[in-house]
């Protein structure tokens, strides 16, 4: 069936949001496989899709609020497509200036039939033409006597995160947490020492503007530049080259306490899509002393893709459960970015917000403690166990390695100080712990990471 490109854009929009919210399917992959259905949509109209749904995902408990208020049912009990259609069209009307609020009605209104719920297509209709005007005022909860409910609404997370964060964090920390985490997050490119840039060129940043018109920033952490959006990566010559990958700061920063030396036998636990493989590559692990292993099959085609594209052959790649994959095995440093629940990384994917349950955090916990034990084994007599997760959720992190000190007294932690850049020694606690709270001032991610070093 053709339809215009202003409904078709809408109606995938909300059978992207649907995807995600019932089926627990990641963004980009929801998004990868509704695309790949349209081989006509044009690079504008994938953005405008792309900024819909992210949208809808950041600011969607504070847009159910005000609709909640507009319905004669509970939200939650619209049809999902009818419920993704009201937020797609009211995250137009409040917060995308250049969508005239007339087409984001109409046009939200001809995709909620095209996807499926034509009888929906009143009741899309009137909602959406109240909030356009944007004359009505309801009462918020009070910041005092409802501050969870305040501020899930105000700020959009669930009660559960909210309540979680307000009793753990002091007060200026929760609230930096919750208003930085629906920013739009910077990208950050690494260079590749390893490969030179096309054509003799000496700086990448001055390449990218060059060659793609992109404006960006050097950050303290050498070869790491920040920009707003990231270069076509199809056409640019630098990338299909291998001279960059794009890789947060804090991601880097806790790489950079494996501290590599030429000796090392490195093992990657938990490696897919190996951007901190690269990292230790490129500073200086032999590929021969590097093994890298994920039980993800599609993710191990997107790191053997990575490694071929930056030239890091020779590596050796194992498919599977890391504790059965190297049972015997042992190496002088062994990097376990282990499976965690992702806070520190809800601004790049919204939609953990809405997927996550208190219960996920104790279940990667308990993996997490797993993983541990078992790898602890593999390492040698004065070897160290880079643990890391991009969390800094208590029982992922410090509770997490005290358990695990606790029970392995072979192993101390061991002061990162000398490892850490000096701009960012800041993040590194009295517990000689790295860690980063999500809205911190330097608008890195949220991550945690230790050096555990093995005595006898
Ligand atoms: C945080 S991601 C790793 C990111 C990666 N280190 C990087 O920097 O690109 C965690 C990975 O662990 C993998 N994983 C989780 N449990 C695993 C296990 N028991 N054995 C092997 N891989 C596992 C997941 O498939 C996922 O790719």
């Amino acid at each position: 069936m053709s339809t215009r490109s202003g409904t078709l854009t809408r109606a995938i929009a909300i059978d992207a949001l649907t995807h995600v919210l019932t089926r627990n399917i990641h963004t980009d992959v929801a998004l990868e496989k509704l695309f790949a259905n349209q081989p006509n949509l044009r690079p504008l109209d994938k953005a405008f899709i792309y900024e819909m749904v992210f949208g809808s995902l950041r600011w969607l408990a504070k847009m159910d609020w005000i609709m909640s208020h507009m319905l004669d049912r509970p939200f939650s009990s619209l049809d999902p497509r009818v419920a993704n259609a009201l937020r797609v069209g009211t995250y137009q009307i409040y917060y995308m200036d250049r969508v005239p609020e007339r087409a984001a009605v109409s046009e939200t209104v001809e995709a909620i039939k095209q996807v499926g719920v034509p009888n929906a297509a009143s009741l899309v209709n009137a909602i959406l033409r109240r909030v356009a005007r944007k004359s009505e005022y309801f009462p918020k909860p009070d910041k005092v006597t409802q501050a969870v409910e305040y501020y899930s609404m105000h700020h959009s997370f669930p009660n559960w995160m909210v309540e979680r964060w307000y009793n753990q964090l002091s007060l200026t920390r929760f609230e930096h947490l919750l208003s930085n985490s629906n920013r739009i997050p910077k990208n950050t490119l690494k260079l590749v020492k390893r490969n030179p840039l096309p054509d003799g060129e000496q700086d990448l940043a001055t390449y990218l503007l060059k060659t793609q018109s992109i404006e960006s920033a050097w950050r303290p952490l050498n070869g790491s530049l920040r920009l707003e959006t990231l270069p076509k990566f199809d056409n640019c010559e630098a990338f299909k080259n291998g001279c960059y990958i794009v890789q947060d700061e804090a991601a880097q920063l806790a790489a950079s306490l494996a501290d590599i030396t030429p000796t090392d036998t490195c093992l990657d636990a938990c490696a897919a899509p190996g951007g901190k493989a690269i990292y230790l590559w490129d500073n200086g692990l032999e590929p021969s002393n590097l093994t890298v292993c994920d039980f993800a099959q599609k993710r191990l085609k997107l790191l053997r893709e990575n490694f071929e594209r930056v030239k890091l052959n020779d590596a050796n790649i194992l498919h599977g459960d890391v504790v059965e994959q190297v049972k015997g095995k042992k190496f002088t440093k062994i990097l376990l970015d282990a499976p965690c629940s992702a806070m520190g990384v809800i601004r790049r994917h919204p939609e953990i917000k809405w997927l996550r349950s208190p219960n996920d955090i104790q279940n990667c916990a308990a993996e997490q403690a797993r993983l541990l034990n078992s790898l602890s084994e593999n390492v040698t007599v004065n070897g160290e166990i880079i643990y890391i997760v991009c969390s800094f959720e208590v029982e992922e992190t410090t509770e997490q390695i005290n358990n695990f000190l606790n029970n392995h007294p072979e192993f101390e932690k061991i002061n990162p100080l000398d490892r850490v850049h000096d701009f960012y020694k800041k993040y590194i606690t009295r517990e000689n712990e790295l860690l980063i709270f999500s809205g911190n001032p330097d608008d890195i991610d949220g991550f945690f990471a230790v050096i555990l070093k093995k005595n006898k």
